[in-house]
């Protein structure tokens, strides 16, 4: 499978975004002209800068407003194709595209642009060139793949063929399934593209809001199907013009459309079975089972206050590793690990972002086979020394840079709690917490999609739409993703005063900034709590009484949530509980919910009262912020 990826796709000057796009394992690039006529450098200096990086000039484009032009339009497209042919000759590439007319002269005419096209394949044949047409979705007579395809059929011409592009495609509602009826070597190349679903017009949607295949709405895997049935064997060309990957890092965007184009191959071929997709095999994604444990890194001097936390939430000291300074802390079916060694991975963790959630731990059918899938989508393996007799689990990095472990049920992984810890507490009953409910995992917004489509391509995992957040001091975005029994909320801070981007700022980067526990009995759990000391968030009145005209609720329970800062949420599935502590310093918080019938949210529509009263509670007497 041969990849490549427009120029306009990521943020740089031209040298820092071929560097990119190399080092994320493409093997060629679009050259978008505007980018090769803002660089300082000669075609023939660019041709070769491109092949040092190891990388090919799949395509030269776009050439504009050529079909269907009255004199003396047409004569000047045609003078200015030649110029760019000989371009093209020094740059080292033989494909060009030409993108539907939008001129307004552009006459239109099947025979006429077909007759256009073949006169063009004259010129470009005699500088050994090939030249694709493509539909654009606003093209003024040419905006639908089917028409360009009999644009190119009736030309009939070996160097001209046709270009797809799934944004266009896909983006006007048309049945990829009629790409099927295309021979695949009349197809010259095929540019991928997602978008979020977004009612807009459609130049605007697709020049500032495409992003990467899985990334937004479109069904780009079956667009790839109907393009891999017509026994298509060219590049798979990332074209995405994205506003803020045009400002993002360049390599983390390269790095995600590398993996978002594995992902949407692996789909294509798991889908549908007799297809060739030349990509090395590896496991098909599988669902989490459940969190196992999670992780802090802390320091022995920050430890007690961590422990009298998890206390205050019911937990017991339930035991310790045999060999490192690490203590688990357990409650029903929730496990956490408090680490205080001063050295390796988890030191740094520690040294860089202060007490912090720095491992999460899933268990899942086949650990191995989930590591090996995980690497082969681009994330980074994580390895660290067992010592003798303890056990060496699979582990990768994560958000933040913080570390996903892999256990199974299989005689070894499996044996993690009775080989790598003595027990030294029988388990109590603590708050009736039964297990970790959701993870919240906090970053800058401009990283949401990018962590969004690792979860989705790593495990077989689903996306919840994205809802908006009001935090006093500016927006936060929430997107949740959902894989069995592993549920995190990515929260994406645009502004740096509210409580999700203070936390990216006060933690350097870390990523886990809550963890939701689950109850079965919010009232007794919340009564156990207030016994033990649990910092509880207090909820103002003005809340309870909206809830209660919102929901119709019985004042009885509008009472007792009132009374034990409970918060309420429901859904067509059923009911929902939460209650919060006050957060930490550096905005670090738990929650504890109750999730009744089949509820499927995370209370988002409570999010801008939590958040408010988080803020008061860290604000003494309301006072304003200087
Ligand atoms: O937005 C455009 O003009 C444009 C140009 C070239 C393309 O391949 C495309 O898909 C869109
Ligand atoms: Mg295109």
């Amino acid at each position: 499978m041969k990849t490549s990826i427009a120029t306009v796709s990521i943020s740089g000057i031209f040298a820092e975004k071929l560097a990119a796009i190399a080092s994320a394992g493409f093997d060629g690039i679009e050259i978008f002209e505007q980018d090769f006529t803002a660089s300082d450098f000669t075609p023939v200096e660019v041709g070769r800068m491109v092949r040092d990086h190891g990388l090919e000039i799949t395509l030269f484009q776009p050439f504009r407003d050529f079909e269907g032009l009255p004199e003396p339009h047409r004569t000047r497209a045609f003078a200015r194709a030649a110029r760019k042919f000989d371009l093209m000759n020094q740059l080292g590439t033989d494909l060009v595209l030409v993108c539907s007319s939008a001129h307004p002269a552009a006459m239109g005419g099947i025979d006429r642009m077909a007759a256009d096209f073949a006169e063009l394949g004259d010129l470009a044949k005699s500088h050994g060139i090939r030249v694709g047409f493509e539909a654009l979705a606003w093209g003024r007579h040419v905006n639908d793949h089917r028409d360009a395809w009999e644009v190119v059929r009736r030309a009939d011409h070996p160097n001209v063929g046709l270009i797809l592009d799934s944004f266009h495609t896909l983006g006007r509602k048309i049945d990829p399934d009629t790409i099927r009826r295309i021979p695949g070597d009349r197809i010259f190349f095929v540019q991928l593209a997602d978008a979020p679903a977004i009612d807009m017009d459609l130049l605007y949607w697709s020049r500032h809001f495409r992003n990467m295949p899985g990334e937004g709405d479109l069904d780009v895997t079956s667009f790839m199907r109907a393009v891999m049935a017509t026994g298509y064997s060219g590049p798979l060309s990332l074209e995405i013009f994205n506003d803020q990957f045009r400002a993002g890092l360049p390599r983390l965007v390269a790095c995600d459309g590398h993996r978002s184009l594995i992902a949407v191959m692996d789909q294509v071929r798991r889908a549908e079975p007799t297809l060739s997709v030349d990509l090395p095999t590896f496991p098909a994604a599988a669902a989490v089972q459940r969190v196992e444990f999670i992780e802090f890194a802390t320091s022995p001097e920050e430890a007690p206050a961590l422990e009298s936390l998890l206390a205050a939430t019911g937990f017991a000291r339930a035991g310790a590793h045999v060999s490192k300074p690490v203590t688990l802390w357990r409650q029903g079916g929730a496990n956490v690990l408090v680490n205080t060694e001063g050295k390796g991975f988890t030191h740094s963790s520690f040294v860089a972002h202060g007490t912090t959630v720095s491992e999460v731990a899933l268990m899942v059918a086949d650990a191995q086979a989930t590591h090996a899938r995980a690497l082969a989508l681009l994330a980074q393996d994580h390895t660290q020394a067992a010592l003798p007799g303890e056990l060496k689990i699979p582990a990768f990095r994560g958000v933040g840079g913080s570390i996903l472990r892999l256990l199974d049920a299989t005689e070894t992984l499996s044996r993690i709690w009775s080989v790598d810890f003595c027990s030294d507490a029988a388990p109590t009953e603590g708050a009736g917490l039964t297990g970790i409910d959701h993870i919240g995992q906090t970053m800058a917004y401009d990283e949401m999609l990018s962590w969004a489509l690792f979860y989705t391509a790593i495990f077989d995992a689903k996306k919840a739409p994205m809802v908006d957040v009001a935090d006093p001091d500016g927006l936060v975005r929430s997107q949740a993703v959902q894989s069995g029994g592993l549920r995190i909320t990515l929260n994406g801070a645009e502004a740096r005063r509210t409580l999700a981007g203070r936390f990216v700022e006060e933690t350097f980067g870390a990523s886990v900034q809550h963890i939701a526990f689950a109850t079965a009995d919010i009232f007794l759990t919340a009564a156990k709590l207030a016994e033990g000391g649990f910092p509880v968030l207090r909820i103002g009145a003005n809340y309870y009484d909206d809830v209660e005209a919102r929901f119709g609720l019985d004042p009885a329970l509008v009472a007792r949530m009132r009374a034990s800062n409970v918060l309420y949420d429901e859904d067509a599935g059923g009911q929902f509980f939460q209650l919060y502590s006050e957060p930490r310093p550096d905005g670090f918080f738990f929650e504890i919910v109750q999730r009744q019938g089949n509820y499927l949210g995370y209370g988002a529509a409570n999010a801008a009262f939590r958040i408010a009263a988080q803020k008061r509670s860290t604000r003494p007497s309301g006072m304003p912020r200087l």
